[in-house]
């Protein structure tokens, strides 16, 4: 699904990414763990597009598009989704009416009829179910005064919606309570199939005791230095990064 090879990024001039290998098939869980500052974010900010990086070598190939050669619409309408560490708020736009706009667009992308407003509505009362989102969410404007654990939960909601073939979560667990953790990783598991796979980009073991991934990578300096099971996570959140950085250096 997705393959990234030999990936270097900079930003002004500074180089960050420093030759990252990655492959995720479909039905992959993989989490990227790492010290702050090793670009976990500037990687998830590539994949989805996000101006102000430069790609200085190599290429992504996601379902067998040449990934970085996308607008970041249409890398979404390809499949890609990323849930990011500080959603944004959108003062007067309704949720709802957001969500409606986001698949309709998706779906004319993918060249489909939009959704009227009875099928969009069925599918979102299902969908705030399936992922356990308090109904009251949807009527309010989007992210404005949402708390850090609804705007999370939004953000499954929107995964939700969209039905991405990759998702890319990244500190999707920064700032939640253990009740707010598990009910976005709730969501995030049922939302799980064959056909689908998820990066998970996280500082916490605690996450993946929820989610539980089925690799499990270190970035380091830019660059992928471990790659693991999930028993690597509880490795690192016993024994931290330094012995990694000794053998890397
Ligand atoms: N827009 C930018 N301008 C300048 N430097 C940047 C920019 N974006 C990222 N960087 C730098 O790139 C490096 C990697 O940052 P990044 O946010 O990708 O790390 P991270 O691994 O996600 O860190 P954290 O765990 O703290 O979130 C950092 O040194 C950061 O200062």
């Amino acid at each position: 699904m997705l393959v990234i090879n030999n990936l270097h990024a900079s930003v002004e001039g500074q180089e960050i990414l420093r030759g990252i290998n990655l492959t995720v098939q479909a039905g992959e869980v993989h989490a990227i763990m790492g010290p702050n500052g090793s670009g976990k974010s500037t990687l998830a900010s590539i994949l989805a597009g996000k101006p102000g990086y430069t790609v200085t070598a190599g290429d992504v190939n996601f379902n067998g598009q040449d990934l970085l050669s996308l607008a970041p619409e249409e890398r979404a309408a390809a499949g890609l989704f990323l849930a990011f560490q500080y959603p944004v708020e959108i003062p007067g736009v309704s949720n709802t009416n957001f969500l409606k706009t986001a698949v309709n667009q998706i779906r004319k992308h993918r060249g489909q009829e939009p959704l009227d407003a009875v099928e969009f509505l069925k599918i979102l009362k299902e969908k705030a179910r399936l992922v356990n989102i308090d109904k009251e969410l949807l009527h309010r404007t989007l992210n404005e005064g949402f708390s850090g654990g609804e705007k999370k939960r939004n953000e499954i909601l929107q995964m939700a919606m969209l039905s991405p073939s990759l998702s890319i979560l990244d500190e999707t667990d920064s700032g939640l309570d253990i009740d707010a953790l598990k009910t976005v990783a709730f969501g995030i598991n049922q939302l799980k199939t064959p056909d689908n796979a998820t990066i998970v980009i996280t500082h916490y073991q605690r996450l993946l005791d929820f989610i539980v991934p089925d690799f499990v990578h270190v970035l380091y300096k830019g660059k992928i230095v471990k790659s693991g099971f999930k028993e690597l996570a509880k490795e690192l959140e016993a024994k931290g990064y330094d012995w990694l950085k000794e053998t890397t250096v």
